[in-house]
């Protein structure tokens, strides 16, 4: 029975941004790993397995040894998983942490059974400490974002998102003020996840499916800070089977829990270097990038089958789990949206980003007839690599604006008006003022005309390489139009964050502008 000490739903109001909680707020990065921990699924059946539940460890005679953070023992229930599985992670959502829990397992080993008590359990807590939630439930089926909240937004495309990492394009957001409301929500999510009878799960699930809550707090310093826990229930993985959609789906399921593992190995070999993980081989990998690139907690439940009959699949979900032990966690506390420091880091990810779309090309030989899609990506990646060094001074004209404009204009306006009401202001010390202020204005137009000018030299870099890649796509489409599909895909996708970028850029020049009429009154 797990050891920890127990927080009764009832009697469980965390203390937000209390310093008895396990990280205090004054710790902004916690260093960690993921935590695994497995649950054997109870069945009367033989088994060649040892559940050692107090020294954490699953044995078997020839497969040796396997020790994780925590083994539940076949009669612990959904009280005990939330305990050891879901409530580190909750405690540290309330702090203003990004947090992941996902279950992996075979087919009918427990997955759906299990993280649907994770969820009751969490929500009730949650709405103990919370008034209010925002909430998107979706499910990733044969390579496609179906959201669930609402029935016919179907094929959602993932792009980069400054402030989450990655977002789902046009993913809805429900506020959401009660427990039963959340319920509501992911018992409709449920009914509407694809779900099929298998060769061994009557109620199988044939997608991966994903509850995520947003949460507001208010820091120390007053500011408005958001962080986001997801919930994902795994597709099961499985064996061939005869029926040709299960196959399919089958096929799609294997291939992006390979992605999923391939990460997971990459990242647990590698934690300090910064090479290619390949997050954009499946939707799940991508999706779950911002959580499995090492900067939110995770709790990973791993559900077993003991049965003689499963024994490969088995091993094959253990050996996933202590991979996945191994990876090293230094979570970060988010920041308000504000943040300078937030912006760069921001940038730091996207222009990983770049690079890891620059990596993926030049690992990825040109494939055969499809040359203009290839040296298509160069350009854009190149485009892209140039906005993103572009939004970086940007956000340091920003940081440098804000300082100037708090000293120099609303500092400088606001020790006019004291003087004046003191009736002891100088004409000298005005004219200074009004000089200094008109100086920076100055400074200020110069450096949007720069901006804008830059803009437009990027948005005709563009034009003209979209133009080269429509002219190089009609002299080769019937060569490539075997090869170019999933490409395309990639495309699209760079497309939608070059335009992402664009905007931000806007953004940026509203931000300055305002920041200029601010001087100007
Ligand atoms: N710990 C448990 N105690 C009692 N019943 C369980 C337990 N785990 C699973 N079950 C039951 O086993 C069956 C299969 O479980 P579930 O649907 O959760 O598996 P799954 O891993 O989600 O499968 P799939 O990947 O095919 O969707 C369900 O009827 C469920 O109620």
């Amino acid at each position: 029975m797990p050891q920890s000490p127990r927080l009764s739903r009832s009697s469980s109001r965390l203390s937000l941004l209390s310093s008895s909680s396990t990280i205090s707020q004054d710790t902004p990065v916690h260093s960690s790993h993921i935590h695994v921990s497995i649950r054997p699924k109870y069945e009367d059946i033989p088994t060649s397995w040892i559940i050692d539940s107090n020294r954490g460890i699953v044995e078997h005679s020839e497969l040796g040894t396997f020790q994780y953070d925590h083994v539940f023992d076949v009669n612990d229930n959904n009280d005990d998983l939330y305990q050891i599985v879901a409530f580190p992670i909750l405690e540290k959502f309330l702090q203003g942490y990004n947090g992941t829990i996902f279950a992996y397992g075979m087919t009918g080993s427990g997955k759906t059974y299990s993280m649907r008590g994770l969820l009751e359990r969490s929500i009730d807590v949650l709405f103990e400490n919370v008034n209010v939630v925002e909430c998107s439930i979706l499910e990733i089926y044969n390579e496609k974002i179906c959201d669930l909240l609402v029935g016919d937004n179907t094929d959602l495309k993932i792009v980069d998102d400054k402030k989450d990492g990655v977002k789902v394009k046009g993913l809805s957001e429900i506020r959401v003020e009660s427990v039963n409301q959340l319920l509501e929500l992911i018992d409709r999510g449920e009914s509407l996840r694809s779900m099929d009878s298998t060769d061994y799960n009557h109620t199988s699930s044939r997608s991966h499916f994903i509850v995520k809550i947003k949460v507001f707090i208010v820091d120390n310093n007053g500011n408005r800070v958001s962080s986001v826990l997801n919930f994902c229930d795994l597709a099961g993985s499985e064996r061939a089977t005869t029926h040709i959609d299960r196959r399919k789906e089958g096929a799609y399921i294997n291939k992006s829990l390979l992605a999923l593992g391939t990460v997971i190995t990459k990242l647990s070999e590698n934690t300090t270097n910064m090479s290619h993980i390949p997050y954009r081989d499946s939707k799940l990998t991508r999706f779950l990038q911002p959580s499995l690139n090492g900067q939110s907690a995770i709790s990973i439940l791993c559900t077993m089958q003991l049965g003689i009959n499963f024994i490969g699949e088995t091993t094959n979900t253990l050996r996933f789990g202590l991979r996945a032990k191994n990876i090293q966690l230094n979570i970060k506390k988010n920041s308000s949206d504000y943040d300078v420091n937030k912006l760069i880091q921001e940038n730091e990810i996207l222009k990983n980003e770049i690079l890891e779309l620059q990596n993926t090309t030049i690992l990825t030989p040109p494939p055969a007839g499809g040359d203009e899609l290839y040296y298509e990506l160069v350009a854009e990646n190149s485009i892209l690599n140039e906005q993103v060094e572009h939004l970086k001074r940007l956000q340091m004209e920003k940081s440098l604006l804000v300082s100037q404009s708090n000293v120099d204009g609303i500092d400088g306006l606001s020790y006019i008006v004291c003087e004046e009401i003191g009736d002891r202001v100088t004409r000298n010390r005005c004219n200074e003022i009004i000089a200094k202020i008109k100086d920076n204005v100055k400074q200020y137009d110069l450096r949007i005309n720069e901006m804008e000018s830059y803009i437009s030299h990027l948005e005709n870099r563009l034009r003209i390489s979209e133009g080269e890649v429509e002219r190089s796509k009609r002299s080769s489409s019937h060569q490539v139009s075997n090869t170019i599909l999933p490409n395309d895909d990639i495309v699209d996708e760079l497309r939608d964050e070059i335009s992402e970028l664009q905007s931000s850029m806007k953004r940026k020049d509203a931000i300055i502008r305002a920041l200029q009429g601010i001087r100007d009154i």
